[in-house]
């Protein structure tokens, strides 16, 4: 750790960090690379800790007194702004960001996603004190290209769906498709911080993922979630690779997607950490444009991978379509394609990320087949008995 140096060659000065949403995935990948290889201390603010109990405890651990758990819901708690004051920077996660809810949730996606994090850029801006917060690539919502003919050739060319932070505009369905909602109250906090930044001085930095995915990500229903929750993609399909169930794929599985390995994403988030000059007042994309694929090719890839990984023979039908409406019910609608343009955070943070989806599937769906296998199998077993 010692002689730590910024992309400028400065040295990095320990620093004080509250982390909002610290308990979810992205934070405990963050907190556990903070913990490893910086000096710096979180202040992890959540209200699950289990994702990130192994870094709490015992107390023997090499980075005791450098995290702090705080339970604390941000809705309504007035510890926020103490904790907030304390830090030098505060990374604000806390979101409900699974599409599930955006439908069927809508007020709760609407307050979680834009009121609750209100306070969160107040306190940052009457305090002087810089903000890194978490929007989502969803901002962008439709590519251009996806309003053309099916047989137009503009349809090749990257300027209709390549996303670009500073170029493409944010397209989203009409207000009955309440799928919108996250992305607009996304849109909205974006637009807020942007402002602070322009009006007040607000030291901001706004990251926008494109389908992180790895370890711990959501929850295995009836496992460590509820039976009936509809978790993201990743953990959509490790729960049916786990219970020797068909794929579900949602309108076919036509929709790509760009998915990067969490690892790859969190040395980004670490870069604008500890290189603020590169990072504040710009909006960065971060996803992997070269892993591309359709859901129902990422469906046929996790087959394979899990096959390999656990042993086990895959079904002879390994997928099932499923209509939208059966699956996330009335208002769903969904993002057509998603490349990020890479060229703002190459050139501000010269950031590249490196995993294939294969290897990124090997490694968490080794993960998820040693967590999960055994305790899948258990509950399976009690309900064919009863
Ligand atoms: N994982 C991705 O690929 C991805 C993609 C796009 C955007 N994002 C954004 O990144 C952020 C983190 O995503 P994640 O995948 O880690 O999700 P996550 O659900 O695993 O983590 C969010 C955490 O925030 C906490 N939280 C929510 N509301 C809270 C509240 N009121 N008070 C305290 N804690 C609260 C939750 O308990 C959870 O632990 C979110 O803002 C999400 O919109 C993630
Ligand atoms: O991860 C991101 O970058 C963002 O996108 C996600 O949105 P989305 O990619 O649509 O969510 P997933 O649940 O991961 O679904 C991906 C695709 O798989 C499909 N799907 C999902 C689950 C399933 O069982 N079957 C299936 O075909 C969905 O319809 C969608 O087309 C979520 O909105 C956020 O976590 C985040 O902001």
């Amino acid at each position: 750790m010692a002689g730590r140096v910024d992309l400028d060659g400065n040295p990095i000065k320990p620093m004080t960090i509250c982390m909002i949403g610290a308990g979810g995935f992205i934070g405990s990948h963050l907190c556990e690379k903070l913990m490893s290889e910086t000096p710096h201390t979180v202040l992890a603010v959540d209200v699950y800790s289990d994702k990130i109990k192994h870094l709490l405890e015992p107390t023997s651990l090499p980075w005791n007194g450098r995290i702090q758990f705080h339970r604390i819901n941000i809705k309504n708690d007035s510890r926020l702004e103490g904790l907030i004051k304390m830090a030098d920077l505060t990374v604000n996660l806390a979101a409900i960001c699974t599409p599930a809810d955006y439908n069927t949730r809508p007020l709760d996606t609407i307050y979680s996603n834009f009121i609750d994090a209100l306070p969160v850029v107040k306190y940052c801006s009457e305090n002087g004190k810089r903000l890194i917060h978490f929007s989502t690539c969803e901002v962008y919502g439709k590519t251009i290209g996806a309003f053309l003919p099916e047989d137009s050739p503009l349809r090749q060319d990257p300027a209709y769906f390549v996303l670009s932070e500073e170029a493409s505009p944010c397209i989203f369905g009409p207000i009955e498709k309440q799928r919108w909602s996250y992305a607009c109250a996304k849109q909205l906090i974006e637009r807020l911080i942007y402002a602070e930044g322009a009006e007040n001085g607000l030291e901001f930095t706004i990251v926008r993922p494109f389908n992180w995915i790895g370890p711990r990500m959501d929850f295995i229903p009836g496992i460590d979630g509820p039976s009936e929750g509809v978790p993201r993609v990743l953990a959509c399909f490790s729960n049916n690779l786990l219970r020797h169930e068909p794929l579900k794929l949602v309108d076919g599985g036509h929709s790509q997607r760009t998915f990067i390995y969490i690892k790859d994403a969190i040395e980004a988030v670490f870069l604008m950490i500890e290189n603020p000059a590169r990072a504040n007042g710009h909006i960065f994309n971060v996803g992997n444009p070269n892993n591309e694929v359709t859901v129902k090719q990422l469906a046929e890839m996790m087959t394979q991978v899990y096959s390999k990984v656990s042993g086990e023979t895959p079904l002879e039908t390994p997928t099932v379509d499923v209509s939208s409406k059966e699956f996330y019910g009335e208002g769903y609608d969904d993002s057509d394609k998603r490349i990020p343009d890479m060229t703002i955070i190459n050139r501000q943070l010269g950031w590249n990320p490196k995993t294939s989806l294969w290897d990124l599937l090997e490694s968490t769906l080794t993960y998820q087949h040693r967590t999960y296998a055994e305790a899948v199998k258990q509950a399976m077993s009690k309900t064919t008995t009863n």
